[in-house]
């Protein structure tokens, strides 16, 4: 079993590096892979209300029979619940589906910026985490805009903002803004959902000169970054080759040159127009 390393979020909590996404894993295989992860090392679950998937992850929990404080369970509040009392709302239904009885870090899915209404989620999560049923609060998808408006309207900055990041596009002025203000960055499709990446002249070279695979030169790049990635996998032997990137180092023209790569996202997820309920 690998052991994935843990930074400390701006709430104190331990997160790790590293972690599993959920996206499609459904049914009695889904939680078998999520349940093969955890035994393979996994610590940070991310899942979704619009995953649909919230039970297969809940079951996963269980079934591995770890102690419960060794797992983060995240999950998401959907655009269709933004508002104080839809975040309360969204979360006792995510507790419900889930099984458990704290969720350790709870994300604003999408801004829905059209909308307006992120603050007032926003604050109901803050009475969540005040009444313990989540333990950090974090945003997804938000740009340097939306989170100084959350932290000039409640004194609160968000634990973590997970984003799309990959070596296609590598947000590093974002990065840049997170770390100066505490934020933990999270890369969503941190593999830019398998695409062509895997194929760049680039990886493989860099990946020869360690003897590991592209796929490991890319996560190993999002840590050098200070950003938690987390890959998806439904295959215990790829969850292990994702997980085993914390034996060897980039050197920083390595880290330039697959930063390099950069041409933009994979399709139109900017959060500024981008609406999903
Ligand atoms: N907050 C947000 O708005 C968003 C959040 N997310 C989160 O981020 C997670 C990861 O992003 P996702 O979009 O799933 O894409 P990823 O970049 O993680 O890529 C997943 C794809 O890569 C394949 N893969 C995984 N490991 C390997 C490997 N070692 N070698 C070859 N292929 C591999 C998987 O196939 P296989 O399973 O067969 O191994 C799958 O097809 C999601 O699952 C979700 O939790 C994603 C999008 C948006
Ligand atoms: O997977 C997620 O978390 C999303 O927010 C979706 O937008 C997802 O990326 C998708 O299906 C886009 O095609």
């Amino acid at each position: 079993m690998l052991t994935i390393p843990t930074i400390e979020l701006n709430d104190g909590t331990a997160f790790p590096e590293l972690g599993l996404g959920t996206y499609n894993l459904r049914g009695e295989e889904g939680i078998a892979s999520v349940v093969a992860a955890i035994e393979g090392g996994y610590r940070l679950l991310d899942t979704a209300v619009n995953y649909e998937n919230e039970r297969e992850v809940g079951e996963a929990v269980r079934r591995s029979g770890l102690d419960r404080d060794e797992l983060i369970v995240a999950t998401k509040i959907p655009g269709r619940m933004h508002g104080f009392d839809e975040a309360i709302e969204s979360t006792n239904g995510s507790l419900k589906t889930l099984g458990l009885d704290r969720i350790d870090l709870s994300l604003i899915h999408w801004p829905n910026p059209r909308h307006d209404k992120y603050v007032d989620t926003w604050r109901g999560m803050i009475e969540l985490r005040e009444q313990g049923k989540v333990r950090s609060i974090g945003v997804s998808n938000f740009t340097e805009r939306m989170l100084t408006r959350l932290v000039d309207e409640t004194g609160v900055t968000p634990a973590v903002n997970q984003v799309e990041l990959h070596p296609y596009f590598p947000q590093q002025a974002l990065r840049a803004f997170h770390d100066a203000h505490g934020i933990r960055t999270e890369s969503w499709s941190p593999l830019a959902r398998r695409s062509e990446l895997l194929t760049e002249q680039v990886l493989h070279e860099i990946a020869a000169v360690h003897g590991v695979t592209p796929t490991q030169v890319v996560l190993r790049w999002h840590v050098e970054l200070g950003s938690t990635p987390i890959p998806k996998s439904a295959d215990p032997e790829r969850q292990h080759e994702n997980a085993d990137v914390f034996g060897f180092a980039l050197t920083p023209e390595q880290i330039a040159a697959i930063s390099g790569l950069e041409r933009g996202r994979l399709w139109d997820g900017d959060p500024d127009t981008h609406e999903e309920m």
